[in-house]
């Protein structure tokens, strides 16, 4: 496909967005439909797909309208590449002259919703603009090496003898970012030999905070695909259990425990094997440190959906705290970048639970190059 069919091909499936279908299943209809598409181009259409749904506004003022091919237009003027609108082939037909666009402004430049944007900037501050612009851009793609399995520099050496290169990135001891073959980590060896995992390097981070060591009864008490769970299970041997109020959400981690080489056992009811040393409650949240990754949330998210968010995280957290032992610590986590989701909350935790105390909290900005997390470790009166 030319690049001009591949800006077609992006329209056709932001029409289905549009029309109220995830990205992920109208990109898996048109993949389907159009099987003389090669993996190249899918991969290039998925790109403007998901490049166009980071930037929806500013790329719908740039192209003049809300349509789809508005915002393909709008995508490719941001690039100054106006000329994969040149009508041949496959291409989109020529812009017209009620399709010329205007320069986005204010809170539509940087891609933030209007309802939100008081609240983000009064909680990331002079970040606020830089931190936007950097979530108009696509989140890089981070590995954990499973130091249950090998060292950093054997987990480098294995991936580039499948032509990955990755390098370690700072913000987590086993974080590694992958620079080049990143398409490649899911088919390779040393991914199905359990030497390495896809995860966040703040993700990473976050689970680096918690005090964590060998012998410890700990709860992974809102475990979803079991990302932290198994990061927690590769720092100590842990007695681990893991808990979601959707049961479906774990179905993949009894085979990924099995090949990173650890054990977890999957819970529906915690309590029955209560108390724990340890639980992380990586609560359901906004996910606005996450909007690289799901552009399609930001434009979704509601005041409504929030405040119904705030409460379900302190009935998480008040129901966790009676399941630590005394003495023990509770993980509070969120991929937010709210304050109303974060600080506020454990403040809020803290006037119900006089008796806790805080003894370590972070925040982590798409700045540093991760995901936007917010977490915070609180200990059990003794
Ligand atoms: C942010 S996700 C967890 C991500 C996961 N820890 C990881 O690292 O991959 C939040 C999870 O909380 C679960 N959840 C929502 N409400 C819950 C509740 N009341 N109790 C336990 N889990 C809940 C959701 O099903 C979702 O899987």
């Amino acid at each position: 496909m030319t690049p001009g069919a591949r800006a077609a091909a992006a329209i056709a499936v932001l029409e289905q967005v549009l029309a109220g279908r995830p990205a992920e299943v109208a990109l898996t209809n048109w993949g389907r439909a159009n099987r003389y598409a090669g993996s190249g181009d899918r991969a290039a259409v998925r790109d403007i797909v998901f490049d166009v749904l980071r930037c929806r506004r500013s790329c719908a003022a740039l192209g003049g309208g809300q349509g789809a091919r508005a915002l393909v237009l709008g995508w490719a003027r941001a690039r100054g590449q106006e000329e994969l609108f040149d009508g041949q082939g496959h291409a989109p037909a020529p812009p017209s002259a009620a399709e010329a666009g205007r320069v986005p402004e204010g809170a539509e430049a940087i891609d933030c919703p209007d309802w939100l944007a008081p609240s983000l900037r009064a909680s990331l501050g002079d970040t606020f603009e830089p931190v936007m612009n950097s979530m108009q851009r696509r989140a890089p793609v981070f590995l954990r090496v499973n130091a249950a399995r090998v060292t950093r520099e054997a987990a480098v050496a294995a991936l580039a003898a499948e032509g990955i290169v990755a390098r370690p990135h700072p913000l987590a001891r086993m974080a590694l970012e992958v620079v080049e073959g990143a398409r490649k980590v899911q088919s390779s060896v040393a991914y199905a030999g359990g030497l390495v995992e896809l995860q966040d390097a703040a993700s990473q981070a976050v689970v680096e905070m918690l005090p964590l060591s060998d012998g410890m009864a700990v709860l992974d008490h809102c475990a979803g695909g079991g990302g932290k769970t198994l990061a927690m299970a590769a720092r100590a041997r842990l007695q681990l259990f893991a808990h979601d109020a959707e049961v479906r959400r774990m179905a993949d981690l009894p085979a990924r425990a099995a090949r990173a080489g650890v054990r977890v056992k999957i819970t529906e009811n915690p309590e029955n094997t209560a108390p724990y040393d340890l639980i992380l409650t990586d609560v359901p949240c906004s996910g606005s440190g996450s909007w690289r990754r799901d552009p399609e949330g930001k434009w979704a998210f509601t005041a409504e959906r929030l405040a119904t968010l705030l409460s379900i995280q302190a009935g998480i957290m008040d129901r966790a705290a009676a399941m630590v032992r005394a003495g023990g610590a509770l993980g509070y986590a969120t991929c937010s970048l709210l304050e109303a989701e974060n600080a506020a909350q454990v403040a809020g935790f803290l006037t119900r639970h006089p008796d806790w105390r805080l003894e370590a909290e972070r925040r982590f900005t798409p700045l540093e190059e991760g995901d936007g997390f917010y977490a915070a470790v609180l200990r059990a009166p003794a």
